[in-house]
């Protein structure tokens, strides 16, 4: 029997059929996320402070890197100078001497004489990474072993320090807070619910899961880990080649055999500009990262897309089972909704701040639009933060782009 022996019997119907079982194992496989999701986030979120705690707890070292001001930087500053803990510092990372962060900060320091807080300004250029550079001046005068890397645009609650650090046992490198945003006091329209309702559902069913089975999927905007592991791998220095540096941070901490776990409490995002544009653009941003780090991401995330794993569930269903794929699609979909729902429940942990009809809204418009940031997110590797603009390269390396048309062919 020759090779022709072996293919000829394959038909049309065979290929078909066999499309069909793949895609339908896939469909039923990807239900796993919700049931993982749920389990985990309820087992995981919102455990309570044990009411014996430690003779002595670890000093920890808090980076802030600043970029600009917007119209919350003061009212999420602030929180951390009010935190339950006894012994932290807090280090603002301040790049260019005429930011105006300079002064809400200084503001800051002058009402809570107490609290050990500094400026350090001017950063440190050791490689690409702009959070990095700047985060340098800070990261080198730590005075504990414990650091923590703690974005502008998050407010802390009182315990959450305290929560983390309980969570970092001796096996446990790294911890950090799975991403969410805070109930805002001064609704910021539609981009804010849709945020929300992003992080709080497919976002966090994502990063339960993955977090569960001990995939790494780490976003740093607000990490603590332990800086002698850290200075093993190089130090804060050694992922200046990335823009994912809290991706690649993660994984050093996992291939020394650390393990690296998410907190108790979501972190609180509480930007004070926002818009749909804007929220876009950080997602396509992120799917960039992803997929130039992980490339097998560029084809499993499309596939895992509510709607696009709906279709494909009905056609293999309507192949296999002769049933109305219409029929079917809808059921998909009021189902993932309703599993979306109680994910989002768990993540808020309290009352709604906005109506469900606008959660309705919210998260049909993020599934019709989640295949075209996904699309955005394949077909370039240019990538802008904030005001410089970055090429990636295989394996999420990064290079720095020089303004001027050319470099920006792609
Ligand atoms: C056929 C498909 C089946 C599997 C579908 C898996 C779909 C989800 C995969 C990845 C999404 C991860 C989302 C986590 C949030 C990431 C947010 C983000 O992009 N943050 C970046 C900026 O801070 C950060 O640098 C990136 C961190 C995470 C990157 C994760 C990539 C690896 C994921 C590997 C997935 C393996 C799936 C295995 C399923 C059993
Ligand atoms: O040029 C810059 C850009 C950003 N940053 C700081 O980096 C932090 C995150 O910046 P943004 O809010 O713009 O970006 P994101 O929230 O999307 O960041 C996220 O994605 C990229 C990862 O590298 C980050 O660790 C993650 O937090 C902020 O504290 C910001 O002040 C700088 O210090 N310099």
């Amino acid at each position: 029997m020759d090779f022709y022996d072996y293919v000829r019997p394959i038909t049309g119907d065979t290929i078909l059929f066999g499309l069909a079982i793949f895609f339908f194992c896939l469909w039923t496989f990807l239900w796993s996320f919700h049931i993982g999701a749920l389990f985990y986030g309820k087992y995981k979120l919102y455990r309570k402070i044990p009411a014996v705690l430690p003779d002595s707890l670890p000093g920890v070292s808090i980076l802030k890197p600043l970029t600009g001001v917007d119209a919350h930087l003061y009212d999420n500053l602030e929180t951390y100078f009010v935190l339950n803990y006894p012994t932290y510092e807090l280090l603002f990372c301040i790049q260019d001497e005429s930011d105006p962060a300079q002064m809400v900060v200084r503001s800051l320091i002058e009402k809570y004489p107490k609290v050990d807080a500094r400026i350090l300004q001017g950063g440190k250029k050791v490689g690409i990474n702009p959070k990095i550079n700047n985060m340098m001046s800070g990261y080198e005068v730590c005075k504990y072993d414990l650091f923590m890397i703690s974005d502008c645009n998050i407010k802390m609650k009182p315990d959450t320090l305290l929560d983390m650090v309980l969570h970092l046992k001796d096996d446990v490198g790294e911890i950090h807070q799975i991403p969410f945003t805070c109930d805002r006091e001064d609704r910021l329209g539609f981009s804010s619910i849709l945020e929300k309702v992003y992080f709080g559902t497919v976002h966090a069913k994502q990063y339960l899961f993955l977090n569960a089975l001990g995939v790494n999927c780490t976003t740093g905007m607000s990490s603590m880990m332990r800086k002698n592991v850290l200075e093993e791998a190089g130090g804060l220095k050694a992922f200046a080649k990335y823009l994912a540096e809290d991706y690649f941070i993660a994984q050093a901490f996992l291939d020394r055999g650390w393990k690296v776990q998410i907190s108790s409490f979501p972190a609180l995002q509480n930007a004070g500009t926002g818009s749909v544009s804007g929220f876009q653009n950080r997602l396509v941003r992120w799917g960039k990262l992803r997929f130039a780090m992980c490339p097998a991401n560029r084809i499993m995330e499309p596939f895992s897309d509510c709607l696009v794993n709906g279709i494909n569930g009905a056609w293999s269903a309507a192949v296999l089972f002769n049933i109305s794929g219409l029929a079917f699609f809808f059921v998909h979909l009021l189902t993932w909704f309703l599993l979306d729902y109680l994910i989002f429940l768990i993540m808020q942990n309290g009352p709604m701040t906005f109506s469900k009809f606008e959660f309705v809204v919210a998260w049909m418009f993020r599934e019709i639009t989640s295949i075209f940031i996904l699309l955005k997110a394949e077909v370039s590797t240019v990538v802008q933060w904030r005001a410089k603009k970055f090429r990636l390269r295989y394996g999420g390396v990064v290079e720095e782009m020089r303004e001027g048309p050319k470099q920006f062919v792609l």
